[in-house]
């Protein structure tokens, strides 16, 4: 299937994702809210103050931890913390910024949005700089919450913070709330109370336990599919207010969201390619906008691996990745256009596709640190080169093949690649050069928009050779790639102006009228035999050994 045409981006001037403008968004997001508002929904004797702390499921809508927060209390306090090791820190083993600048900003998108979408339900956004384990005790402290609800993470950098927040709330002495029966109302502490909610299917609902997880896709989601059911979103009530009534100025009130100069950050807004507007009401209208307004779906599973423009593909992943959508929100708005408009194997994919994420989700649970290990979940040992020289013309996309400066300047300057940019891209890292996968994964940390360690890692490790599926171990052919996916060379003339004047079929084979190729191909001719090959020599016995 080629790229979309060059007609879905214009030549000057990014593209904003959505492109509803404000008050089609907004009635968008207005209609979602309508369609999911139960009126008849009560509080079920909830007594007391109830935190919700926000980390990466900056949505209302379907969004469990503020509804559990909500049905158990009489005030509900919503919190995010401005975390310094998310927002000044650097990544694990080669320091490049653990957040850039263009996520940084989605980010305070999506925390201004959330704010809004709270504020029209009778609360508000209280925003903390500074460590959860630090700031969520004192504020539990001053509002006297008995408890603070989370979504729980998987991966060990989250989870050691829910496990700081949660000793820390155990030193933290509140008294009992008003009401409750006379043997509870000595003081206690306030718990942390976590809640799974970033997956299609809940982990409860698996027909396995995570240990036990198929490590072959195929088999995971033909079990999902057939023994386990998607839970319904979480219908909103009217109002989810009141927020606590005192308490608040002992802690210094709201606070606000932060800025990027705040941050100590910048960004230049890319003169080119997509723009993503940051919160769940441009989340919703992104859904919008795909399903029914383009109607899109139904041709997905053909789109799906282009390159230009935004409507090849859903483009929610970040929004998934921020929390600002609800993968359940998709799932029901699937069905709704199955039912409305057509039912075809695109409307199945993204479906599909979203298992993928949840597999990824579910795999960092099982294999926990080894995913973010050179050996990966199988321990596969092999030689890696850190060659700092060939690494940065990968990075800032100087490296002689158009595909892949392409598809590196469009991740730099926009925060996004396609899904067959990524593969291309990670297979010439690890495959024509030989450089540490690890190298090109903490440097799509830093960048993309949609990062999320799992889908990340677990991704990486798949292009790497070194993942739980050992029969993921795929060569992407550079020219192979470009001629099926940018048979004209739209693609890489609309990243590199250099390359615009030459004839469309030289575009992607520009010879000496290009920068100079930094490493030779691995193979560059007859493509699918050399890629079998290929993938032979690298068996585990080979290039490969197996730790003992
Ligand atoms: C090396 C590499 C790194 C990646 N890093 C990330 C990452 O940090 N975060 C991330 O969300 N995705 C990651 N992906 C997966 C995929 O490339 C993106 O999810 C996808 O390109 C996002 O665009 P979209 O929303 O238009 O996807 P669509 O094609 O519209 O798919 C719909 C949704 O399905 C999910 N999905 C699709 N493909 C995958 C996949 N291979 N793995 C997991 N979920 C998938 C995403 O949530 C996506 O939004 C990575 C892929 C590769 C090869
Ligand atoms: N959310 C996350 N994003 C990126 N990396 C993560 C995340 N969670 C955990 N990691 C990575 O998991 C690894 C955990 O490191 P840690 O030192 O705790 O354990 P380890 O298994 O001994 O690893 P190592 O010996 O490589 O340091 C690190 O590579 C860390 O960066």
């Amino acid at each position: 299937m080629s790229a979309a045409s060059s007609s879905s981006l214009p030549a000057r001037g990014a593209l904003e994702v959505p492109s509803l403008g404000a008050d089609e968004t907004g009635a968008a997001a207005g209609e979602a809210f309508r369609r999911y508002t139960s009126p008849s929904l009560r509080r079920n004797g909830g007594a007391g103050v109830a935190i919700v702390w926000f980390r990466n499921d900056l949505r209302v809508l379907d969004n469990e931890a503020l509804l559990r927060a909500w049905a158990a209390s009489e005030a509900v306090l919503p919190v995010y913390c401005v975390d310094p090791r998310i927002f000044g820190g650097s990544t694990h083993y080669f320091g490049f910024p653990k957040t850039g600048a263009s996520r940084a900003q989605f980010l305070i998108e999506c925390l201004g949005d959330l704010k809004h979408n709270l504020m029209k339900q009778g609360l508000d956004l209280l925003v903390r700089h500074g460590k959860p384990e630090d700031t969520l005790p004192s504020i539990a402290k001053a509002v006297n919450a008995h408890t603070v609800y989370a979504h729980k993470e998987t991966c060990s950098e989250e989870v050691l913070v829910e496990r700081l927040v949660r000793k820390r709330l155990e030193q933290v002495v509140i008294p009992h709330p008003q009401g409750g029966a006379s043997n509870q109302k000595k003081p206690r502490n306030p718990k942390l109370q976590l809640i799974w909610g970033a997956t299609l299917y809940h982990i409860d609902d698996l027909p396995f336990s995570v240990d036990n997880l198929p490590d072959v896709y195929t088999q995971f989601r033909k079990a999902v599919e057939s023994k386990s059911a998607v839970r319904n979103c979480n219908k909103l009530p009217l109002v989810l207010g009141p927020p606590p009534n005192s308490g608040l100025d002992e802690i210094g009130g709201w606070g606000t969201v932060p800025t990027l100069e705040s941050l100590g950050l910048s960004v230049t807004k890319s003169e080119k390619g997509m723009h993503f507007v940051g919160g769940e009401s441009a989340a919703l209208g992104r859904v919008h906008e795909y399903f029914w307004k383009k109607d899109q779906l139904k041709v997905y599973k053909e789109t799906r691996n282009g390159m230009m423009g935004p409507d090849y593909s859903t483009k929610f992943s970040p929004w998934l990745a921020s929390g600002s959508l609800s993968p359940r929100y998709i799932c029901e708005e699937v069905k709704r256009y199955e039912k409305q408009r057509v039912a075809n194997d695109s409307t199945y994919w993204v479906l599909f596709e979203l298992i993928w994420r949840d597999y990824f989700r579910f795999i960092s649970s099982k294999y926990g640190n080894s995913i973010f290990h050179l050996g990966g979940p199988r321990n596969v040992v092999s030689q890696w080169s850190q060659d700092q020289a060939l690494f940065e013309s990968w990075r800032d996309g100087r490296t002689g093949y158009p595909l892949i400066d392409a598809n590196m300047k469009e991740l730099l300057a926009t925060g996004f690649m396609s899904n067959r940019g990524r593969q291309i891209v990670c297979s010439f890292l690890v495959r024509d050069m030989g450089i540490d996968w690890r190298m090109g994964a903490e440097w799509f940390e830093t960048c993309l928009l949609d990062y999320d360690p799992a889908s990340n890692y677990g991704n990486w490790t798949y292009g790497a050779g070194v993942g739980n599926d050992p029969r993921e171990d795929r060569y992407f052919s550079i020219p192979k790639q470009a001629k099926t996916y940018d048979p004209d060379g739209e693609y890489v003339a609309y990243w590199l102006l250099e390359l615009r004047s030459l004839a469309k079929e030289r575009r992607n084979f520009p010879g000496a009228s290009y920068i100079k190729q930094v490493v030779p191909l691995k193979f560059d001719g007859g493509h699918q035999k050399r890629d079998q090959q290929f993938n032979r020599q690298r068996r585990p016995g080979n290039m490969y050994r197996r730790q003992k």
